[in-house]
Order: C-alpha cells, then sequence, then structure tokens
C-alpha cells in the first residue's frame, strides 16, 4: 500500500452530513483533493437495506471519478460485494487476520489502542493501523478518551515502516500536531462533514498535512 493514500482521509456516513446532501459533501471533498474514502455508514440516522447498498455504491462510483480508494467500514460482505479497494475494522469488528483472508490484496485497516492491539494488527497483515481518538469526538457514540498524542509518537517510533494514520477531533486547528508527531495522515469525519465550505477545507487541511 502506497502510505500516502492516507495523507487526508476522509470518513463520511450519511448521518455525519446534517441537512446536506452526502454526495454532494463527498464530491466537494474529492475536488478537494482527499486522498482515501471510508464509507462509515452507523449509528442513528444511517441508511438500510438496499438504500444502504445503493448509497454506498454511489459514493464508491464517486471515488472512481476522482481515482482515491474507496474503504468500507466494518461490513466486509459489503466490502467483498461492491468489490472495494480495502476494509477498515477494529477491535469489536471481525478479525482481522479473518478479514486477510477474505480479501487477499485489498487494502485492509485495524484500530488499535494498546501495544499488544499494534502486534496483533502487523501479525493479521495490517496495511495501515488507525490511532484515536488523539482529541475528543463528538462522531463515535463509544469512542474511548481522548488519548493525546503519546502513544501515537510511541508507536510511531517503534514501528517506522508501519502506515498509521490519526483519528478523533482532528482540525485545521490541531492537524499538524498529529503529522509532527509521525503520522502518515489524519483521518477526519466532522470538520469536514460538517464545514460550510468542504473543498477550501479539504485544500487547506491538504496544505498542512502534505
Ligand atoms: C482510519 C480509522 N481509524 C479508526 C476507526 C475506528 O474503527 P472502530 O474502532 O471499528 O470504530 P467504528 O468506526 O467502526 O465505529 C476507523 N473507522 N477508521
Ligand atoms: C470513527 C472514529 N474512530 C475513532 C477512534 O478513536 O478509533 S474516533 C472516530 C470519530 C472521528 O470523527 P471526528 O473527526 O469527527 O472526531
Ligand atoms: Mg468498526
Amino acid at each position: 500500500m502506497n502510505r500516502n493514500i492516507l495523507n487526508l482521509y476522509f470518513i463520511m456516513g450519511s448521518q455525519n452530513c446534517g441537512n446536506a446532501d452526502p454526495l454532494h459533501v463527498l464530491e466537494s471533498a474529492l475536488k478537494g483533493g482527499i486522498s482515501c474514502f471510508q464509507f462509515r455508514e452507523k449509528g442513528e440516522g444511517a441508511r438500510q437495506g438496499e438504500d444502504y447498498i445503493k448509497y454506498a455504491r454511489s459514493c464508491q462510483n464517486l471515488c472512481k471519478k476522482y481515482g482515491v480508494p474507496f474503504i468500507v467500514n466494518d461490513d466486509v460482505r459489503l466490502a467483498e460485494e461492491l468489490q472495494a479497494d480495502g476494509v477498515h475494522v477494529g477491535q469489536d469488528d471481525e478479525l482481522a487476520q479473518h478479514v486477510r483472508v477474505r480479501m487477499p490484496g485489498k487494502i485492509l485497516g485495524v484500530s488499535v489502542h494498546t501495544s499488544e492491539e499494534v502486534v496483533s494488527a502487523i501479525q493479521a497483515g495490517a496495511d495501515y493501523i488507525g490511532v484515536g481518538p488523539i482529541y475528543e469526538t463528538k462522531s463515535k457514540a463509544d469512542a474511548k478518551p481522548a488519548a493525546g498524542l503519546s502513544f501515537l509518537t510511541k508507536i510511531v517510533t517503534e514501528y517506522p515502516e508501519l502506515p498509521i494514520v490519526g483519528i478523533g477531533g482532528i482540525t485545521i486547528e490541531n492537524a499538524k500536531r498529529v503529522i509532527e508527531a509521525g503520522a502518515d495522515g489524519v483521518s477526519i469525519i466532522s470538520a469536514i462533514s460538517q464545514a460550510e465550505d468542504v473543498q477550501g477545507t479539504v485544500k487547506q487541511l491538504l496544505n498542512i498535512v502534505k
């Protein structure tokens, strides 16, 4: 995996877009230059059934149009059905080593919060890890307490070859600190999906992370 795809990793579901059209939000983010997209349709207000699959396909088609990897959160079956570019799983999802077998050659991301979880993710064949929440977040109801940059810094030092993206409460104001701590990129929901000017915000973030 080219680790540059983590530079500005946008995560979104329609539940994150308020009254805005989620496909419009995604296309604006793609125009601005996001390097990766994660389809994370979950929680209150998330689409279900046929509508969920149709909407996922629309997001994937937009990502294809802009040449940006389309990663599915949690739902390995959907990722298989759509032949997505990859899957992201956390510690409460399907085991990473099983996902690795189900999706050979695809991008596999794993969320980690401890050194033991990092070792397991590497052993499972993860292409990158997501470390968070760095700062406080309102976008994930069951998020752990904000951890700051110390764990990220430790893992970056111990595993320089491992692609790492920081997540949780990252904004234009604090993204530079995450990059300076050694992350390959920042993963963001609300600072992009709820921005008044999505494309402009993405451009500003890109200037910070590149
Ligand atoms: C890039 C990235 N990092 C971490 C997560 C969180 O995954 P998880 O802990 O499985 O939580 P949910 O997103 O599934 O609620 C992520 N999605 N992406
Ligand atoms: C999806 C997710 N995972 C996290 C983790 O810590 O693993 S924090 C988070 C939400 C990130 O959203 P925002 O950019 O709005 O804070
Ligand atoms: Mg998950």
